[in-house]
């Protein structure tokens, strides 16, 4: 198959590592000049996969209608709060009839409208249609896959045969894709677990203990199932790979770059300290707001979720909302 990948960041390269190796001829689309003439000429992305060599056959243009010609398979993977300014290009290329499958790999929120990708690609792009938008998501760290790790994910789509279909694509001897057609609740996941693992990396930072990081991974998945059940996700979902799977990994894993900027800030720096040394995305920052928009949308109660939020945008204290955390009324374990 002939496959574009917008999108050249770790995770978009690794992806296109694995459907080549899968035997499908991948090109790529990037916004940055810089990008193209890094890869094109040492096939390779240092600062963001030290060591991965990506195959001469990739093609990398900024060029988006060059990119797209002849895909049979488009894979999204930019980050989330420039999707609808991607997509509103890609909306422009002419697929001449015959409608590609479209994999949306991004884990984000947008902020302000709090839509979900596959409602912002859907939103941006008037020719698709929900039937061929379909989710890649799970426990899934670019400097594993890149080095062929064994590793486990869901394709969810409404549409079934859409998602078997991503899943023979992109499945072989060191990546297994289980389907979905929860399409809602694989997104929350995949979003709101970045926030939870914000929090997970403040744990760290300030030298908690495994007690407090089980607890805090337990009651992440609480509120995600809470914020999931309010906004029609199944619940079967939030105990799958793009549910706790994905939230141990981004919780736990030196790879996590939300965990990074947890752990920075329960250190002592500010975000837009932090912020200002990150060479690559933190879905959590923008995702927080929309979390809590969302919920507060629903009158659903997100208390890590809002103690994330103080900590990142109005300067709380990690201790102070920890202890506030502590305090709050005490009730059953099985209430959400
Ligand atoms: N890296 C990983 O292990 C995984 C990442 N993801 C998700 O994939 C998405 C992309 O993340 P990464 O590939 O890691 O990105 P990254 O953090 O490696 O790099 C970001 C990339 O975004 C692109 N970009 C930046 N500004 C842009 C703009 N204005 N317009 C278009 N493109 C722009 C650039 O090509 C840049 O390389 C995120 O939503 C992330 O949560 C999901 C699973 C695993
Ligand atoms: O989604 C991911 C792992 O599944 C990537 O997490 P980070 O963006 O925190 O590195």
């Amino acid at each position: 198959m002939n496959v574009t990948v917008l999108g050249t960041g770790g995770w978009g390269l690794t992806l296109g590592q694995v459907l080549n190796d899968n035997g499908h001829k991948v090109s790529f689309w990037t916004f940055s000049q810089a990008e193209v003439n890094l890869l094109s000429t040492e096939h390779q992305y240092k600062d963001k996969l030290p060591g991965v060599i990506f195959p001469d056959s990739f093609t990398y243009t900024t060029d988006m209608n060059k990119a797209l010609e002849g895909a049979e398979l488009v894979l999204i993977v930019v980050p989330s709060q420039v999707m609808g300014n991607v997509c509103k290009t890609f909306a422009k290329w002419n697929p001449q009839g015959k409608i590609p499958t479209v994999v949306c790999a991004t884990k984000g929120i947008l902020e302000g409208t709090d839509q979900r990708m596959s409602e912002v690609i859907l939103e941006n792009v008037p020719w698709l249609d929900s039937d061929h938008v379909v989710t890649l998501s799970g426990p899934t760290h670019a400097e594993e896959v890149s080095r062929r790790v064994y590793t486990a994910i869901i394709a969810a789509c409404p549409n079934e045969e859409s998602a078997k279909q991503v899943q023979k694509i992109f499945s072989n001897d060191y990546i297994r894709i289980y389907t979905s057609t929860d399409q809602i609740g694989t997104e929350l996941c995949g979003s709101v677990k970045n926030v939870i693992a914000i929090a997970s990396g403040i744990l760290y930072g300030i030298g908690a203990g495994d007690n407090t990081r089980a607890a805090l991974i337990t009651r992440g998945q609480a509120e995600i199932c809470r914020l999931g059940r309010a906004l029609g996700a199944n619940p079967s979902t939030f105990a799958g790979l793009a549910g706790m799977g994905d939230l141990i990994v981004t919780c736990l894993s030196q790879h996590s770059r939300n965990r990074y900027v947890g752990e920075c800030i329960g250190k002592g720096e500010t975000l837009s300290q932090v912020m200002s040394h990150m060479k690559m995305i933190a879905e959590g920052v923008p995702t927080c707001k929309s979390a809590k928009a969302l919920a507060d949308s629903v009158h659903v109660e997100l208390p890590i979720v809002n103690a994330v939020y103080e900590v990142l945008f109005n300067d709380k204290k990690p201790a102070e909302v920890i202890q506030e955390l502590m305090n709050r009324d005490l009730k059953p374990e099985a209430e959400y």
